[in-house]
């Protein structure tokens, strides 16, 4: 059985990953071991089985005793940590949450429904570094992975609806004080059905712009608005957040020599914990949406089609419809104006989930089986 060493277990993305594990009865096959950068001693978590006390997760002979580890720490822990690692002789297989190491020539970005020949062949060339993608990165990629592989796609624009929980737990408090701040301040006008619009809009707005509004950790009002920014300036005038998109989803499908060009506007918005974003796609060939339809729906098992209806696409294609869940829907298909090679798409999925956790938990499944 192998020993595998959980960093960053009790955060955001560490808790969904322990639940699902739990769920996947992921625990049973493994001897888990909990580090901690804050607690050690104390008692490790209830996962079904008897674990040791935690351990100092920058203790580097302790962590050396491990098979693998499992990091959703972030980056700051990545980057204090993993050389020293490395370069006390650990060769053991480290899976981790953070962008740090994404991009470095030795590592590989996991989302086997999308990448398992990358990640297989990776395996074998002896690679032991690998690293969970963006989240509106593997969230794409989830989506419309099946037209990349099947050579449809001359280039992307994605245009994002990301959730508060891609800034942290903290920004997701944050979200819901803001809306409670709102409808306090505007709580009189909305009591009076009779009460003028423009007097309760005038409330929300005073709300929004004033003082008192929570703004903390977003720096500025998110629910009511939304943040045409996120993460910061790169010299080519996207955000960091803008570059990931190609850089990452070729490394993900192997063709970083051939990249697809993929470039658009990364946008918060007052979604708590899915991540949606509209696509404009340029097809290598004028493919028939019914084509499309099947190649995305038969990609993986979590990606589905929502017809091009009002009805659907409003009750299945939101951020309210997937949040909690696996599912992957891919909806608003049809040729746009510009021409029958240009195709419209929305998708939305649980940043969390696919976007942080679950990559993960697959990625030990598959160093568990071999
Ligand atoms: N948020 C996201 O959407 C995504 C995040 N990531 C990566 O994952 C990393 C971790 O993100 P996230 O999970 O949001 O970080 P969190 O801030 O939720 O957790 C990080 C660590 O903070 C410590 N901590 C301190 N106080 C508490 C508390 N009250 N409750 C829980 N933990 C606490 C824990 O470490 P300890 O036990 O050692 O004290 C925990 O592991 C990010 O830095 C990023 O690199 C990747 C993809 C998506
Ligand atoms: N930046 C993402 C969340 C995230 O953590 O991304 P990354 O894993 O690439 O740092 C967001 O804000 O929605």
């Amino acid at each position: 059985m192998k020993r595998v060493g959980f960093v960053g277990w009790r955060g955001m993305v560490g808790s969904v990953l322990m639940q699902r594990m739990r769920d996947e009865n992921d625990f049973q096959d493994i001897e888990p071991v909990f580090f901690t950068t804050s607690q050690a001693g104390q008692p490790g978590p209830d996962v079904g089985k008897d674990v040791p006390a935690l351990k100092d997760a920058r203790d580097i002979g302790e962590l050396q005793a491990m098979d693998v580890i499992v990091t959703c720490q972030g980056g700051d822990y990545t980057e204090a940590v993993y050389q020293d690692l490395r370069k006390a002789g650990w060769d053991g297989y480290w899976i981790d949450a953070a962008s740090t190491l994404r991009m470095a020539d030795d590592s590989i970005i996991v989302l086997d429904p999308v990448n398992a020949d990358v990640i297989r062949q990776g395996l074998g060339n002896g690679v032991k570094t690998f690293v969970g993608g963006n989240c509106t990165v593997s969230l794409m990629l989830m989506g419309i992975g099946g037209l990349l592989r099947e050579g449809l796609v001359e280039w992307i624009s994605p245009m994002t609806y990301q959730a508060a929980s891609g800034a942290g737990a903290q920004n997701m408090r944050e979200l819901v004080a803001q809306m409670g701040y709102i409808h306090k301040s505007a709580s009189d006008q909305l009591a009076d059905p009779s009460s003028a619009i423009l007097e309760l809009d005038r409330a929300v707005s005073d709300a929004i712009t004033g003082d008192g509004y929570p703004r903390e950790h977003f720096g500025y009002p998110l629910a009511g608005s939304l943040l045409p920014w996120i993460d910061k300036k790169l010299d080519s005038g996207q955000s960091k957040e803008e570059w990931k998109a190609e850089v990452e989803t070729n490394k993900i499908l192997g063709r970083s020599d051939n990249p697809v060009p993929i470039d658009g506007i990364c946008v918060r918005i007052g979604a708590m914990r899915s991540h949606a974003q509209a696509l404009t796609i340029k097809l290598s060939k004028d493919a028939p949406i019914d084509e499309i339809s099947s190649i995305i729906a038969e990609s993986n098992p979590w990606a589905s089609v929502v017809p091009n209806d009002k009805e659907e696409s409003l009750r299945d294609l939101t951020p309210a419809a997937v949040t909690g869940t696996l599912n992957v829907p891919v909806g608003r298909l049809r040729k746009l104006s510009m021409g029958n090679d240009y195709l419209g798409a929305f998708t939305v999925g649980d940043q969390l989930l696919w976007g942080a956790a679950e990559p993960l938990r697959r990625m030990l499944r598959i160093l568990n089986e071999g």
